[in-house]
């Protein structure tokens, strides 16, 4: 399979660079660096080996240079390999071949703990469904990423500033089950955001939420950009597609 049969880069940004503004009641840094993410020649394979399984090629020659400030969306149906792409670029697995740089280093170059600490510095991910932890308060969730460090307290101002920020700042007592679907998104995307992300990966926020908080969902990322993030966004949700800067079509 050859790039051009998997893939089609469907819109560039050719825009000139709008200045990056950032937002005093957020706790995000000034962009370190122009071009936090950028995946090269990625090829991403599946099964093949001792197990008898089918060799399953999903992605092949997939490019990405992601800038900070940027909203990069990955659409695609069903099974063409968004998910994988977008764990691949969090460095949660390895491509089968190609390169993935954070802020300008090769994961080739680091080690498991090394892309672990860089991970949790740069990356926030928010899974399909941005799964949280039953019991736990919306603040307590947002707070968990703190947790290994032991920032909670030191974070907790800025977990009650990002749950304002996803408009959620009355209701950080409330647990998960007491949450809308899209209020547990934005959860999730507030937990992603607590440790000073710099990229915002996200896979199918909107999935299954109902235009308005669809629409919800989209402005936080547009606003989360807007502090200079760079957010890399699985999803065929229109809306999505019509507002991200620049989008690749898995085909
Ligand atoms: N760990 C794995 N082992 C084998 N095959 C896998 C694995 N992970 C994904 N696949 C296969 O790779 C293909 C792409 O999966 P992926 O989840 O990346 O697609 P997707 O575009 O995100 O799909 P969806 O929109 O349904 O979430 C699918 O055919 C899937 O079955």
């Amino acid at each position: 399979m050859s790039n051009d049969l998997n893939l089609r880069r469907v819109r560039g940004n050719n825009e000139a660079e709008a200045p990056v503004q950032t937002r005093a009641n957020t706790i995000v840094k000034e962009a370190d660096h122009a071009t936090p993410l950028e995946l090269s020649n990625i090829t991403i394979r599946y099964g093949g080996g001792k197990n008898g399984s089918d060799a399953v090629s999903v992605v092949d020659g997939f490019d990405l240079t992601l800038s900070a400030g940027e909203m990069h969306c990955v659409a695609g149906r069903s099974g063409s390999g968004k998910t994988s792409i977008l764990t691949v670029g969090a460095g949660l697995t390895l491509p089968t071949s190609g390169r993935v740089l954070w802020e300008g280093d090769s994961l080739e170059t680091m080690s498991d703990d090394e892309i672990a600490d860089r991970r949790r510095a740069l990356i926030g991910y928010v899974d399909q469904g941005g799964a949280l932890i039953d019991g736990m308060s919306a603040l307590e969730n947002v707070l968990l990423p703190a947790v290994p460090d032991g920032e909670v307290e030191q974070r907790r101002e800025m977990a009650k500033d990002l749950l304002d920020l996803v408009g959620l700042g009355r209701r950080m007592r409330h647990r998960p089950e007491q949450l809308s679907g899209g209020e547990r998104q934005r959860v999730a995307i507030a937990r992603a955001l607590i440790l000073g992300t710099r990229v915002l990966v996200v896979d199918e926020p909107t999935a299954s939420l109902d235009r308005a908080s669809a629409n919800r969902i989209i402005s936080i990322l547009k606003d989360t950009t807007s502090d200079g993030i760079a957010v890399l966004v699985a999803s065929h949700d229109h809306e999505l597609v019509r507002l991200s800067d620049t989008l690749t079509e898995l085909i």
